[in-house]
This record gives structure tokens, C-alpha cells and sequence, in this order.
């Protein structure tokens, strides 16, 4: 059987939070979650405020390292890369990506950025690598040398989703970052992240509640809940037949929201 292309391993987070003079408090964030993902597939996660997804989010972009427990990337554990590697294979796209971006910094500057420690890929590979990934998301050459407040919320994300796949990337984390867009830029994202899947054979993983994106998108979904996941199906089945009380609330609502507006 072939090896998933992301496997995670029994991880667990415990924040250390100073309380009073001498105390710790022990926040058990995450609590032994495992789950496997495949190239050129999505997982959605979703769950109650406080359940552990965006630590999730932090620990698989290797912003953070896990208690315990092992990530793995084809098969090989992250422990044993190197962190400019690892931080190149998975690539976290934060939750309001046009604050992520410099304001007083040229478009082509930012989505280089990543590239600028490999001193040994020459001028020409750079700019060759900025344009065709700029062409890829959807942003025209000349959009290169624009500041960001030059462009629209679209183009900016645009500019983020440039920045992180610049380096190649195996894997995308989105966390949150579909919650405050409107329909029309939810439509277009769903478009764009489909056709660069399909020409990169990227793997997603999700974070967030935006179920109508959930379901174009994601192959399984998995529900968290103190730490824990409480649910994990692939997405059709989610939705025909919820099994957790928090999969069926939201899921109710979906319905009544679509089925309330198409009638
Ligand atoms: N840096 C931190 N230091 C201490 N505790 C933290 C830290 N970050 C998160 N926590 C705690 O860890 C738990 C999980 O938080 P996390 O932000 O991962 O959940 P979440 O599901 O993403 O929540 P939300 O949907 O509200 O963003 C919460 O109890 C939170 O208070």
C-alpha cells in the first residue's frame, strides 16, 4: 500500500500558562489526534471555539512542536528535517491574509521572500518561478511591481496563496482564512484551490466552518472537540448522515440556510 502523504501520529499540545507567582496552568489543547491525508486531497476540520484547530493548524506548519507524538511526510518524520525544509513542504495560510502582507513592500519582494534564502537558484530561475507561479493564482505580470493596498481582497489573497506556494509546497493549511469572505471570493477560491490541486497534486487541510466550501472541496472531514476528535467520515457522509450532536447542529443549519434559499 502506497504511504499517505501526511500522517499524523498521536500528537498532543500542552500550553504552560504562568498563573499567579509560582503556578502553571496546563492547557490540554490536543489530546492524541491522529489522522492520515493523501496527495491531492482535502481535509476539512471543524469544531467548537476553544476544541484545539488552529494549535492543530501552528503544530502541522511546524510553528510550534508537539508535546508528543510524530508528523510525518511521506513517511518520514518532521523531527528528522530540517526546519527551512519543513517550513517549505507545509505552508499555513493565516487566518486574514491581506494583514499578513507588507504594506510598504512591492507584490514580487513578498512572494519571493521564501525564495530568498536559496542564494544558489539563480536571477533568472527567481523571476521565472514569481511569474509562473503569479500566472498560476491568477494575478497578471504586472501586478509584480503593485503594493499591496493597489490591489483588490481577491488579488491580495491571491498574493498570500503565491507567497506559500512559491517553494513547491506538499501541503496547504488554511486556517480560517475562508471565514470573512463573501460569496462571490468564496466561489473563485473554491475554483482556484480545485484547478491548483488538480495541476499540483497539493493536499489541503481545512480549517474552519464554511460548510459550502466544506463540501466542494473536502474529501473527509474530521470534527474536534477538547483536543479530541469525535468524528471523522468522508465528507458526502457527514453530511447525509451526522453522527455528533455538533456535526448535526451545524449541518441542520446548513440545510435550512440552502434549502430556505433555493425554495
Ligand atoms: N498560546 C496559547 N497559550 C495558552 N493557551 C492557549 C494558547 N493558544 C490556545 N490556547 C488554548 O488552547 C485551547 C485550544 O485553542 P485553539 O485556539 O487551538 O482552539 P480553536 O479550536 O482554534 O479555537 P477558535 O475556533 O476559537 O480559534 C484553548 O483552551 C485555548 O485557550
Amino acid at each position: 500500500m502506497q504511504t499517505p502523504l501526511l500522517q499524523v501520529k498521536h500528537i498532543s499540545k500542552t500550553y504552560m500558562n504562568p498563573k499567579g507567582w509560582f503556578r502553571r496552568e496546563h492547557v490540554r489543547a490536543i489530546k492524541s489526534l491522529s489522522f492520515e491525508l493523501k496527495r491531492a486531497h482535502t481535509l476539512a476540520v471543524i469544531g467548537e471555539a476553544g476544541s484545539g484547530k488552529s494549535t492543530l493548524a501552528h503544530l502541522l506548519a511546524g510553528e510550534m512542536e508537539p508535546s508528543s507524538g510524530d508528523i510525518l511526510l511521506h513517511g518520514q518524520s518532521l523531527n528528522d528535517t530540517n526546519k527551512r525544509q519543513r517550513c517549505m513542504d507545509i505552508r499555513l495560510i493565516p487566518q486574514m491574509p491581506s494583514l499578513s502582507l507588507n504594506p510598504r513592500q512591492r507584490v514580487s519582494t513578498q512572494i519571493l521572500a521564501p525564495l530568498v534564502q536559496h542564494r544558489s537558484i539563480t536571477h533568472a530561475l527567481r523571476q521565472q518561478k514569481l511569474y509562473g507561479t503569479m500566472r498560476d493564482v491568477g494575478l497578471l505580470e504586472e501586478h509584480a511591481n503593485y503594493y499591496p493596498n493597489m490591489l483588490s481582497a481577491s488579488q491580495r489573497l491571491r498574493v498570500t496563496l503565491a507567497r506559500a506556494m512559491i517553494v513547491d509546497p506538499e501541503v496547504l493549511v488554511f486556517d480560517q482564512t475562508l471565514s470573512a469572505m463573501d460569496i462571490t471570493m468564496r466561489a473563485q477560491l473554491i475554483n482556484l484551490l480545485t484547478k491548483l490541486q488538480q495541476s499540483r497534486g497539493m493536499a489541503y487541510v481545512m480549517i474552519g466552518h464554511q460548510l459550502s466550501m466544506i463540501r466542494h472541496l473536502a474529501d473527509h472531514v474530521m470534527v474536534m472537540q477538547h483536543g479530541e476528535v469525535i468524528e471523522f467520515d468522508q465528507t458526502n457522509n457527514v453530511f447525509k448522515a451526522p453522527a455528533s450532536d455538533y456535526t448535526k447542529r451545524m449541518v441542520y443549519a446548513y440545510n435550512e440556510l440552502t434549502q430556505g434559499s433555493n425554495g
